[in-house]
């Protein structure tokens, strides 16, 4: 069942962030994997001038992020210290500098989707506005040289190729838009530029259930298809524009059009697919590939944030 709710899309940048009437009438809403409560803590006081979102599956990353950012933003803890907020629960990490929250996801679909519910009625609860929220992530490349940083023009399914995502609500399948924002892309792009150590394109994302056979891989506890299959499959995809394989892009993006927020996926290839599976690169190379969107977002965010202070 397609719904409309995709269609019904919100105004961008409103602070009307959920769709749920059944909220309003509950005495405590406690964001439990995030260890928050609306009765617990003082949200809008704790996150109220939160402006931008950035999410990434691993808690290491997000730290190192945070990190990036206070330096970026001159707002550096002389003790190096930045607390992780959802102390009391070792499911996610959210760290905030100034207005910026970053936040681990885990792997895969519901991973996100748990986190990302709680960071919506979250952003609700503070009563943030004008938030964007970005997806800094790794993902196998298509067609693309290992290192190459990805924007997603589209988070599509690995069916259809369309920007589309199916969840079962009810017992039913619900079909939710994926597109994502592309003046934010564009922008993103822009800014890219101003890296030449590291090249970043601009492509379709596909989003799978699983890293192995779910992305075509010869090389998981399981196989039943021959290399040919798979090869013929990622020349599918390819085919239908995209540059790399992820594993939450579809309902990251199916999110952001529900809730009206601003959203990109930038997501660094760590190998090139289309030359083998194994992710097999030195460590230190791995840490340097996916250091860069973490650059290219902090940039981006300094200097939406100067342009910002010069409006004012
Ligand atoms: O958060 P990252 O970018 O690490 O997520 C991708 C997709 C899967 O969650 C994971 C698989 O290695 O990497
Ligand atoms: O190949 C890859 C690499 C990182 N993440 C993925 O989902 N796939």
């Amino acid at each position: 069942m397609a719904q409309k709710e995709g269609k019904q899309n919100q105004q961008r940048g409103s602070a009307d962030y959920v769709k749920n009437p059944h909220l309003e009438g509950m005495k405590e809403d406690f964001l439990y994997h995030i260890n928050l409560g609306t009765k617990t803590n003082n949200l809008p006081e704790m996150f109220g001038d939160v402006k931008f979102v950035c999410l990434g599956g691993s808690s290491n990353r997000m730290k190192a992020f945070i990190e990036l950012i206070a330096g970026e933003l001159g707002m550096e803890d002389p003790k190096s210290e930045y607390p992780n907020i959802c102390e009391g629960t070792d499911r996610y990490v959210m760290y905030k500098v100034g207005p910026v929250l970053s936040v681990s996801h885990g792997m895969g679909i519901p991973s996100m989707a748990i986190v990302f519910h709680e960071i919506i009625k979250l952003l609700h609860h503070a009563r943030c506005k004008d938030v964007t929220v970005i997806r800094i992530g790794t993902s196998g490349g298509i067609g693309v040289e290992p290192g190459t940083v990805v924007v997603s023009k589209e988070a599509v399914d690995p069916i259809t190729f369309k920007p589309t995502f199916e969840q079962v609500i009810l017992g039913k399948m619900v079909v939710r838009n994926t597109k994502l924002d592309s003046g934010l892309a564009e922008e993103l792009l822009e800014c890219s530029k101003e890296f030449s150590q590291f090249k970043t394109v601009i492509g379709n994302t596909v989003c799978t259930l699983d890293f192995y056979e779910g992305q075509a891989r010869l090389d998981g506890a399981f196989c039943y298809y021959t290399e040919k299959d798979k090869m013929d499959y990622l020349k599918k995809v390819k085919e239908a524009g995209v540059c790399n394989m992820e594993m939450e892009s579809t309902v990251f993006a199916s999110m952001c059009e529900l809730s009206g927020l601003r959203g990109a996926v930038v997501c660094v290839a760590l190998l090139n697919r289309l030359n083998g599976d194994q992710i097999d690169s030195p460590h230190e190379v791995l840490e340097d590939y996916q250091h860069r969107p973490q650059l290219l977002v902090a940039s981006y965010i300094k200097k939406q944030l100067q342009t910002k202070a010069k409006h004012n």
